[in-house]
């Protein structure tokens, strides 16, 4: 996951391959309630990773509930509808599919009980469900505003003979809620009619759907009213399977509905739902059809490529796709008019007012939108001269993070900034990670900030630090003439330039690789090793022989992926990346930096002084600089830092700044 407080995507210009998506949110969060609250235990597989899982999770064990969990697989063994722990104080995060269920069953149940959020959750309305649930004579109170959370709940006197009336046009979550808890009491027939027109059906369907699963069959006359049956009972159906998300795959049936193939595949095939899937939000296929994408269907697999080009603008009432819709309007960006998505109210009463948000960072891409109550119209960005590069805000709304990443396909190759990437740990914590798995980009799109210097003047920490600050990739590339010299001297060839074809031919069988932090030869971890003294300057000397540099051009060169790269070296400017768009030639004075690599060594407990130290250093600069090929020495566009005087975050701060300064946002 991106953890960044930022992440730009360069102009993305090609889409292809295979993507296997985290379980549905949906499916996940009822499965774990129902198997929690039912007869025998769950074996729940696939069970999607995410902050709105992991808060139902952790309710769910503070209530005394058993759950085992090895990697996606999730054991529950159900309490039966009985409560071992009934008094406890529960954080559900922004969790709906949380927050609303929980509340019912544990209104139904009775306890002494208090549900609350992040601040966001206490403006989401949850008024219906509770005057739903007092009709039923459950006791809840709230504990900030009338109308939404926190809120206390307490001991019921069950009244279950008249018919409970429940909204249905707010929320379709209040009618889930009642549907999943009321089969904890029903010793006689349950009647529940739904109060104004019912939203967002589809997810009525996948309860009861699960419910099915589950034991319960609930009796359903149109979509006005529903029976649980007497005598209903909860019972784990041993083992159950998540499909993956139907909504985040809304995400990569539109990069299949608008991006042109690459490295000889066409299309994008998505890996764990098909359009047999109970969820909703497939059916955001057929808007996406309607908008010119191809699409073929298997079980459990959907394989997208682009067919209409400029996609084609639609009007379409989304009551039925109301998360999946969002995506739309981003394709909306590059239809061939204006493209009208109607009946999304709910859009504004969920993790954000998603209807102003969507319009604000639609504008600010160069679209034309027009927003209502209930509706959004989104004309494109006229011509490539329309495009804005633009940083994306994002509410802390998974939804808006995702779709907004399929604006860095615009013709106008403008980037464009997803603020606080993280958010989309809520449904998909490796969306970007997914995206970049299958998105390619023109290699000279791809960002690269080069970092040069002497010896110790401090290029590996700042370079580090930059790669983790921007969500970047981080080349260490003198790692890679160190292990050349380690690999050589343990061969026992002589470090001369007689040698300089063996040593190559050496290198060119090494097998190297990287994880994380640490390198890698063959299946020994050579990290450590390879930071020797004596190691820099065996890697100093063979690092002057032509052939061995030229060998390690294209290795280094293959580092430069999405989103972007933070090189540190001798030649990461002049020579690697000679077209980086931002170079930094670090130095400090020659008794900064051995003061510097004496206390790195000496707090490694490696003995070492400071003469020794200063003129070894000295010695590997003056061999570095004076080499015939890629000498050390700034890139005509470099900018220079000397930071003998400064610290490493005042250091890392200055490359950020000027960094941004280059940015279009
Ligand atoms: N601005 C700074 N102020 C103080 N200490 C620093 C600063 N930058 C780096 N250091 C410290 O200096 C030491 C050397 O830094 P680092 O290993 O990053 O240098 P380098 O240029 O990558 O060296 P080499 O070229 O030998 O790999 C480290 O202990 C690091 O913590
Ligand atoms: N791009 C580079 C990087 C390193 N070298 C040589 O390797 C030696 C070790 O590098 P460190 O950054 O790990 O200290 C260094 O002294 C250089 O001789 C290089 O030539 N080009």
């Amino acid at each position: 996951m991106f953890s960044t407080a930022f992440l730009d995507l360069p102009p993305l210009a090609h889409a292809a391959g295979a993507v296997t998506l985290p379980g549905s949110k949906s499916i996940s969060n009822r499965v774990l309630l129902l198997a929690a609250m039912s007869e025998g235990t769950t074996t729940i597989h696939d069970l999607l990773d995410s902050d709105d899982t992991r808060v139902m999770l952790i309710a769910l064990r503070t209530l005394g509930c058993a759950v085992e969990q090895s990697g996606a697989i999730v054991k529950i063994t159900g309490l039966g509808g009985k409560l071992p722990n009934d008094s406890a104080k529960l954080f559900l995060g922004n969790a709906g599919t949380a927050m609303r269920p929980l509340t019912a069953a544990l209104a139904v149940v009775g306890g002494d009980f208090e549900l609350s959020g992040v601040p966001r959750m206490h403006e989401r309305p949850i008024g219906d469900l509770v005057d739903a649930l007092r009709q039923l004579g459950c006791a809840i109170d709230y504990l900030g505003n009338e109308g939404y959370p926190p809120l206390k709940l307490g001991a019921p006197a069950l009244q279950l003979d008249a018919p409970i009336k429940v909204r249905g046009d707010v929320s379709s979550q209040f009618l889930t809620a009642l549907l999943m808890a009321l089969p904890l009491v029903a010793t006689k027939d349950i009647v529940i009619e739904v109060v104004g027109e019912l939203i967002s059906r589809p997810y009525i369907e996948i309860t009861l759907n699960l419910l099915a699963r589950f034991g319960v069959q609930v009796r359903r006359d149109d979509w006005e009213r529903f029976t649980i049956p007497a005598g209903a009972k909860l019972r784990s159906p041993g083992d159950i399977h998540v499909e993956a998300d139907a909504s985040s795959a809304s995400y990569f049936i539109a990069l299949g509905a608008l991006s042109t193939g690459a490295n000889g595949h066409n299309g994008i095939k998505i890996q764990g739902v098909g359009a047999d899937s109970i969820q909703g939000d497939i059916r955001f296929m057929e808007a996406a059809q309607a908008m010119g994408a191809k699409i073929e269907s298997g079980p459990n697999w959907l394989h997208i490529q682009r067919g209409a080009w400029p996609l084609k603008a639609i009007d379409l009432d989304c009551n039925h796709i109301p998360d999946a819709a969002m995506t739309l309007a981003v394709m909306a960006l590059y239809a061939d008019g204006t493209t009208n998505l109607r009946n999304i109210a709910s859009w504004r009463v969920k993790e954000t007012d998603r209807i102003a948000a969507m319009a604000t960072e639609l504008r600010k891409l160069g679209a034309t939108v027009v927003e209502g109550q209930d509706y959004i119209q989104v004309t494109p960005p006229a011509g490539m001269a329309g495009w804005k590069a633009a940083s994306i805000h994002t509410y802390d709304d998974h939804r808006v993070a995702m779709c907004f990443s399929l604006a860095a396909f615009n013709p106008a190759q403008v980037p464009v900034r997803i603020e606080d990437p993280k958010c989309v740990a809520k449904t998909f914590p490796d969306y970007f990670e997914a995206l970049f798995s299958v998105a390619t980009a023109d290699t000279r799109n791809i960002p690269v900030i080069c970092v040069d210097g002497p010896t110790a003047s401090g290029k590996g920490t700042l370079a580090a630090v930059l790669a983790e600050k921007l969500g970047y990739h981080f080349l260490d590339s003198g790692s890679l003439y160190r292990i050349t010299g380690l690999a050589a001297s343990r061969a026992d060839i002589a470090l001369e330039a007689a040698n300089e074809a063996a040593i190559v031919a050496l290198l060119q069988s090494l097998p190297i690789h990287f994880e994380g932090s640490h390198i890698w030869l063959a299946d020994e971890d050579v990290s450590d090793a390879i930071r020797t003294e004596e190691a820099g300057m065996n890697a100093s000397k063979v690092s002057a022989f032509p052939a061995v540099r030229a060998a390690l051009i294209d290795l280094q060169r293959n580092f430069r992926k999405l989103p972007g790269l933070v090189a540190d070296g001798r030649d990461m400017g002049t020579v690697i990346f000679p077209e980086a768009p931002l170079k930094v030639y670090l130095t400090a004075s020659a008794a900064c930096r051995a003061e510097r690599r004496h206390k790195q060594l000496i707090s490694k407990g490696i003995p070492a002084t400071l003469d020794d130290l200063r003129a070894d250093l000295e010695a590997r600069d003056a061999r570095d600089s004076s080499r015939t090929v890629a000498p050390l020495k700034p890139a005509q566009d470099a900018l220079l830092l000397d930071n003998s005087d400064l610290t490493v975050e005042a250091s890392v701060q200055t490359v950020l700044d000027w960094w941004q300064s280059k940015q279009p946002f």
